[in-house]
């Protein structure tokens, strides 16, 4: 059991770290040998940390055909059958080139790399705006990010550092295009109409987390992220050859190894997961308009993908870019598709607004339930 003074020099320990606004590049860069307690997980947070795990359970599925009539059915199938059984995947032929991709790398890797002044002006947490932080909350582990909003609620453009922002700008829009593919597949594998998501603003709004991933001297105590299901409806994230993604497969961990040009996808479902292990929504997941639930809207079809990555280990930085899909429009009723339900397939959830959605939660008027449970309609 924590006692008072571990907590209170813990939150002191977190403050000075917060004040610094120098990030984990700032600790690694200042010659430390071993990481602040406060970055150090419990046993049971790094299971199989240490082990080799798996390499091929991901399946990888190329788009190449998705617009021949001939060979889209296959990879309709394979992308349901990805979704249903693990909920996360690799795609390649998606038309993003690999040239481009590991160009938003190289400007990502260059705004991490620049002097802490630089990167200082923008550590906040503030959802409407450019932050870089390092997550201590949600997601919590041995890197630094930079957070952007593209579509509605997006921040000024001008905003995003210079030294990054055409790349990431054009990032957005190639992936937004991407994910347009991959929700018409999503829509086909549940036997709805291929614009079923898209009519339901699900491409509307979308954060790019861009991560770099600093050399851990004790990558046995942490992680680089830990374990989590994503509070989006959707992920699309590009990571570099060093490896260290995983995936929950049952109760082992497999590699989301790196494929050159590949791109993960992951069906967020994140909500249920992130409410039921950190108990708290904390300002930084506290906009619920950046929420949506595919696991619901799927009927429990879909399911989120838990994975984390482990800390980097190599001298290398490891640099990953992520982008969540996310809904426009908080006011219209989300649930079950109604195309879903039958008498056998009964809903499993109701309906509801994400801005009813965001106020109960707030106001904790929850009939003492959690959030999750109070939308189910099992039991
Ligand atoms: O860096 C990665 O590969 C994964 C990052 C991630 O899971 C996230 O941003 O939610
Ligand atoms: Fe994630």
């Amino acid at each position: 059991m924590a006692t008072v003074k571990e907590s209170y020099d813990r939150a002191k320990e977190v403050k000075q770290f917060e004040d610094s606004k120098l990030g984990v590049k700032g600790l690694v860069d200042s010659g430390i040998t071993s990481i602040p307690r406060f970055f150090v997980l419990p046993p049971d947070a790094l299971s199989g940390v240490r082990r080799r795990p798996n390499q091929d359970v991901v399946p990888i599925i190329d788009l190449s055909g998705v617009d021949s009539d001939l060979l889209r059915p296959t990879i309709v199938e394979n992308v349901a059958r990805a979704s249903r059984e693990l909920g996360i995947f690799q795609v390649v032929n998606h038309g993003i080139g690999v040239d481009f991709l590991e160009r938003v790398l190289g400007a990502i890797g260059g705004f991490h790399e620049q002097p802490p002044e630089a990167k200082a002006l923008l550590y906040r947490r503030d959802l409407y705006r450019v932050s870089f932080f390092t997550d201590l909350d949600i997601a919590p582990g041995w890197r630094d990010t930079i957070r952007m909003v593209f579509g509605l609620g997006q921040q000024d453009v001008d905003e995003i550092p210079e030294i990054i922002r055409n790349e990431v700008v054009e990032f957005d829009q190639r992936v937004t295009k991407v994910g347009e593919v991959l929700m018409g597949l999503l829509c086909e594998g549940l036997g709805v109409k291929t614009e079923r998501l898209k009519e339901m603003t699900f491409l509307q709004q979308r954060s790019i987390f861009a991560h770099y991933y600093s050399y851990c001297p004790q990558p046995d105590l942490t992680l680089g992220t830990s374990s989590h299901t994503d509070a989006g409806g959707l992920t699309i994230l590009f990571q570099d050859q060093k490896g260290g993604l995983q995936a929950k497969y049952g109760e082992d961990w497999v590699d989301v190894k790196p494929v050159p040009g590949a791109l993960v996808v992951n069906i967020g479902d994140a909500l249920q997961v992130i409410l039921y292990k950190s108990k708290k929504f904390n300002r930084f997941c506290g906009n619920f308009d950046l929420i949506f639930v595919f696991q619901i809207v799927s009927n429990d079809e879909y399911r989120s993908a838990e994975h984390r990555v482990l800390a980097n280990s190599s001298q290398e930085p490891r640099i990953s870019a992520a982008v969540f899909f996310n809904p426009g429009d908080v006011d219209s009723l989300y649930g079950p598709l109604p195309e879903l339900i039958s008498t056998e397939k009964p809903a499993r959830f109701r309906q509801f607004t994400f801005t009813e959605y965001r106020k109960r939660f707030m106001t904790k008027d929850l009939d003492g339930k959690s959030l999750v449970n109070y939308y189910s309609l099992s039991e």
